[in-house]
């Protein structure tokens, strides 16, 4: 196995070779996000297979190495440190349906990691997210802005390619977010949600759709049910998720200062406490810096209060 040893600004350790992990691991290496990713599963021969596949096309991306093992070694001095490895929701199963076993995983990973990548920041994208990321926040003992759930980063892209497609507009000018859980009690911010500074609420533009009652909840519902869509099709999602794992690593690695509706912990946000959910956050080097209080009308402070008591009731009926 290669040393190790040394301490790279730009290394990312993936925990778990599934599609997801692999996923991630792919998005790291075509979009230059580190010099060095290793990706550490128990299952060697799926581990040295995903590597090899990624090594023969190393020729064609930004400069980078790629590691992998059974040996939790192979993270030793990553700056980050993602994990995705755990039970994955078959069909008609809720996200929440696998934090016993989740957590359970969790246990008995974390302190083998910290052990190797003491100082890295810990990016959190098993479900149920949210939880996972509270239950790493007590386990680690790491200060909270070390500590990031993939969140709702996923949810509000699904948002914002369903508003755009609907409105006939680029999806990168759509501005809009899904807040709170990232599963079943998460919140559509509609209030705030915008294309070119003109709220969805006053969009008329003849020839590029209406948003109307109607269609949002078709698009809200579409949202709260794309990964089961997906999952009923090809057992799982790893695409969409592995770009927007992607694009937190960037920020977290190239320190900028992005603004992601990632999942931290919530400590006095409109009197929200002890628990990890996603609001837009402030994310560079440090992890998660800032969370930013993007407005809110009552109905959707409410649904974050609702999504914040679903967490914390799903928190505690697992000890924690
Ligand atoms: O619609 P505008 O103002 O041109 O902004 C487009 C930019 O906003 C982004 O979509 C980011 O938007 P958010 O800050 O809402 O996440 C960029 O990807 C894109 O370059």
């Amino acid at each position: 196995m290669p040393d190790h040893q040394s301490v790279s600004p730009s290394k990312v350790a993936i925990v778990g070779a599934g599609s997801v992990g692999a996923t991630i691991a792919y998005a790291c290496l075509i979009r230059g996000v580190a010099k060095q990713v290793a990706l550490f599963d128990t299952n060697r021969a799926k581990v040295d297979a995903e590597v090899l596949d990624l090594n023969h096309g190393l020729q064609f991306v930004p400069v980078a190495t790629l590691d992998g093992s059974d040996d939790v070694e192979v993270c030793r001095g990553a700056h980050v440190v993602v994990i995705t490895a755990g039970a994955k929701q078959k069909p008609g199963q809720s996200r929440m349906d696998l934090a016993t076993a989740n957590v359970a995983i969790c246990r008995e990973l974390l302190p083998r990691l910290q052990a190797v990548a003491p100082d890295a920041l810990y990016l959190l994208v098993t479900n149920p997210v949210d939880v996972i990321t509270y239950v790493t926040l007590k386990l680690t003992g790491l200060p909270p802005a070390r500590v990031i759930g993939s969140g709702t980063v996923l949810d509000s892209s699904r948002f914002r390619f369903l508003i755009a497609r609907k409105l006939d507009v680029a999806v990168q000018n759509v501005h809009a977010y899904i807040a709170g859980e990232h599963g079943d009690s998460e919140v559509p911010l509609w209030s705030s949600a915008n294309v070119a500074n003109i709220p969805l609420d006053a969009w008329s533009v003849p020839g590029h759709g209406h948003l109307g009652a109607t269609e949002r909840a078709e698009i809200f519902s579409n949202v709260k049910n794309a990964a089961a869509q997906v999952i009923s099709g090809k057992g799982a999602t790893n695409y969409a998720i592995g770009l927007a794992t992607a694009k937190i690593l960037e920020a977290l690695l190239r320190d900028e200062h992005r603004v992601l509706p990632v999942s931290g912990l919530l400590s006095g946000y409109r009197g929200i406490d002890d628990v990890c959910l996603s609001v837009p956050c402030i994310v560079n080097r440090s992890g998660v810096e800032s969370l930013l209080p993007i407005p809110m009308n009552p109905e959707e402070e409410a649904g974050l209060r609702a999504s914040a008591d679903t967490i914390r009731k799903a928190i505690r009926s697992l000890g924690f």
